[in-house]
């Protein structure tokens, strides 16, 4: 089975105005080129508020850029009286490739249940956008050590009605929320305990091919001191980065943790 390309995700969330994206892109397009051996075959994204979005396909399209770019949410519904909300149509046709889909805060602050994120996530698959799904655990769920069964709960309604062909192409996020903007990052051993029983989940659900086929990522409070011995793990194939992502230098070389050793 082909290995599974490392992804390496930005997700600004509200933050950066249309400029300070194009800025930002610019700065990190130009410190990855310097580096270009330092990270073949990582596959790398950012997510930026819609409203910059159009700026960063100009740019990445004008200059060929390598760097994909994503949607921080998208809508279930296909099109008409849906006030507020961007189909996944139209952020195919601004050549948007992922969409971040149930992450923990829109969960959290927009009442957004397992129902919906399955529905975003077949709308995305049906307008050819890979979904990165956001599933994982908060702290008490954490204390009372009960994060396998609730973040698998929350795969399996996420994958809910998806063809096999389909859920080979999604990514999954493991974000435990109390990792996410607070500094304290999950230990190597716990990412890898949940994003194991992930993909052990998805051979359950579907076959061993699409287990080894799904990319699993790890999120909450990356950053290029502590991505190496994460990404060493077996079943972690990349990373959805937050606040660490704001800034350029940063990214790149989390985007370059093959070139820092493991342990650091
Ligand atoms: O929520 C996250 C990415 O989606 C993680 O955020 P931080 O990297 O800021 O903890």
């Amino acid at each position: 089975m082909a290995a599974r390309t490392p992804l390496m995700a930005g997700n600004w969330k509200m933050n950066l105005d249309h400029h300070e994206a194009t800025h930002l892109v610019q700065k990190l397009a130009w410190t990855l080129k310097d580096a270009k051996h330092d990270f073949a075959g990582v596959e790398v994204v950012v997510c930026p508020p819609f409203t910059d979005l159009r700026s960063v396909q100009t740019l990445v399209d004008a200059d060929k850029l390598e760097i994909g770019y994503a949607s921080q949410d998208i809508s279930a519904h296909e099109k008409g009286a849906y006030t507020g909300e961007v189909s996944a149509t139209m952020l195919s046709k601004l050549g948007v490739s992922y969409a971040v889909v149930g992450h923990s805060e829109r969960r959290e602050h927009h009442a957004e249940d397992d129902a919906l994120v399955g529905a975003k996530t077949k709308a995305a698959l049906g307008a050819g956008i890979v979904p990165i799904v956001c599933v994982g655990e908060g702290l008490d769920v954490r204390q009372a050590g009960e994060q396998v069964s609730y973040t698998l709960a929350q795969v399996d309604g996420a994958l809910a009605g998806i063809s096999a062909e389909d859920a080979a192409k999604v990514v999954i996020a493991y974000e435990p929320v109390w990792a996410i903007g607070t500094g304290e990052v999950a230990t190597p051993e716990d990412a890898q305990e949940v994003c194991a029983a992930i993909r052990a989940r998805l051979a359950e659900l579907y076959s061993a091919d699409v287990a080894g086929a799904v990319r699993v990522l790890y999120g909450g409070s990356v950053k290029s001191t502590n991505v190496a011995s994460i990404m060493a793990q077996t079943d972690v194939d990349g990373a959805l980065v937050g606040g660490a992502s704001l800034q350029a230098e940063e990214f790149a070389a989390i985007v370059r943790f093959q070139s820092h050793s493991v342990g650091l």
